[in-house]
């Protein structure tokens, strides 16, 4: 059903959804577009509408090829919409949905297309703040670029940044997806370009591996894993491209690289990976609902999200908007309280107790499912004692000379009666 979006577009059909509203295929004057109508929450919040207005400019100029470009931004009545260029593709979770894992040379010449990409925000002081595989479109109308790779496309700039306005998100509150989200964010800094690196290099991380080096079980523990873990490593990758994941994934923001730093680093390491395959990564073993937190991880875990809204869903990644009613079906929408800094001393010396090299979450795990065990198993042999007792019992009733045909009662003794 054909709707009028403004007074130039018209949208036709729905081509995706996300937490901040719908992306429809539609027409413009220049010909195809996708329009992303933002929610009616959002679209009624008068803060946003000002701040929509107030970036269009930012947003409209940022023009790359490694970029999603927005052609407009239309306030129209209780409509909110982003035309966007139309990308004749996939996402790259849909790929990494259907493939499990990438090749390093298809990996890393992704991830080299979207630093490109940010490097050129970056250079127009625009932070993206929500990269995320969700967030990297795969153009396969474009000519492949080395080893058959298809060319990406980082969007939904800025979205991040206009649902962030003040009086939505309060400076006790985090907004981001918990994969991906940089240790300054959670400590409470101000997000800058780093973050948006840190980001990708987890991007990078889960094409390779399959999964997100910090992701996996309860929110409260991916934040605090964010802050106080070591990336564990992954078997078989080569060394240039693990020195890289390693260095944007610093703790500290200033040693990470910036992005064309990253993409030229990137780029140097491809001929080396040419026919290299997936690697086979074990999964590290987190399982989401079972994983027991820490007493401070328990604390800082207080999601305030939708009823319902903090399963995991088809991906690792759950990004955190606030206050919303899903206008989609995925369960996308939470919002997170920022962890004091007293919480964040007593997650590190918890983690400090429990950490002690990559994979102890794992080993954790595996511990308690052994605890479990041990103990359904003394519960196993106390019931078979039991047993054996009772039919022991049941023999000796039945051939005793005072034995009458029923069971005797429990506590009735065999040592003669008086008289
Ligand atoms: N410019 C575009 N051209 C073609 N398809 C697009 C475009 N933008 C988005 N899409 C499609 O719409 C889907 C939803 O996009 P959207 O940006 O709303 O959500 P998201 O990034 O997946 O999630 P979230 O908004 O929760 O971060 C994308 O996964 C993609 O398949």
């Amino acid at each position: 059903m054909a709707r009028k979006i403004g007074s130039r577009y018209t949208v036709h059909q729905v081509i995706g959804r996300g937490s901040a509203g719908t992306v429809w295929l539609g027409e413009g004057p220049d010909g195809p577009v996708a329009v992303k109508l933002l929610r009616e929450d959002l679209a009624a919040d008068q803060v946003l509408v000002g701040r929509f207005v107030q970036e269009r400019a930012a947003l409209t100029s940022l023009d790359h090829p490694r970029v999603v470009g927005v052609r407009d931004m239309v306030v129209d009545g209780s409509d909110l919409a982003l035309v966007m260029e139309l990308v004749q593709g996939t996402d790259l979770r849909s790929r990494l949905e259907r493939d499990g894992a990438l090749p390093p040379q298809l990996a890393a010449s992704v991830i080299a297309d979207v630093a490109d990409g940010l490097a050129a925000a970056h250079a127009a002081g625009i932070v993206h703040r929500d990269v995320k595989p969700e967030n990297v479109l795969l153009d396969l109308s474009a000519a492949p670029g080395p080893g058959g790779a298809p060319r990406a496309k980082l969007t939904d700039f800025g979205v991040a940044r206009l649902v962030d306005a003040p009086r939505r998100t309060r400076a006790t509150r985090i907004i981001g997806t918990p994969d991906y989200l940089a240790p300054e964010i959670i400590e409470g800094l101000e997000p800058r370009a780093a973050v948006d690196i840190y980001a990708l290099a987890t991007v990078l991380y889960e094409l390779l591996a399959g999964f997100t080096p910090f992701g996996g079980g309860h929110t409260g523990a991916v934040l605090r894993r964010h802050v106080t873990e070591q990336v564990p490593p992954i078997p078989g990758l080569p060394d240039g491209l693990w020195r890289i994941i390693a260095e944007c994934l610093a703790k500290a923001p200033a040693s990470r690289l910036r992005a064309a730093e990253l993409a030229a680093r990137l780029r140097e390491q491809l001929p080396a990976l040419a026919g290299l395959p997936v690697l086979a990564v074990p999964q590290q073993g987190r399982a989401p609902a079972e994983e027991q937190l820490t007493p401070g991880e328990a604390v800082y875990a207080e999601v305030d999200a939708a009823p319902g809204t903090h399963k995991r869903r088809r991906g690792p990644a759950v990004p955190l908007v606030p206050g919303v009613a899903p206008d989609s079906t995925r369960d996308t929408h939470t919002s997170l309280r920022r962890p004091s800094a007293h919480e964040l001393a007593s997650y590190a010396a918890e983690s400090r107790a429990q950490r002690t090299t990559p994979g102890a979450a794992h080993r954790r795990d595996r511990q308690a499912l052994l605890r479990r065990r041990r103990v359904l198993a003394v519960l196993l042999a106390v019931v078979l004692l039991l047993a054996g007792a009772a039919a022991a019992w049941t023999a000796f009733a039945a051939t005793a000379p005072d034995a009458g045909p029923g069971p005797r009662p429990s506590g009735a003794s065999s040592a003669p009666r008086a008289p």
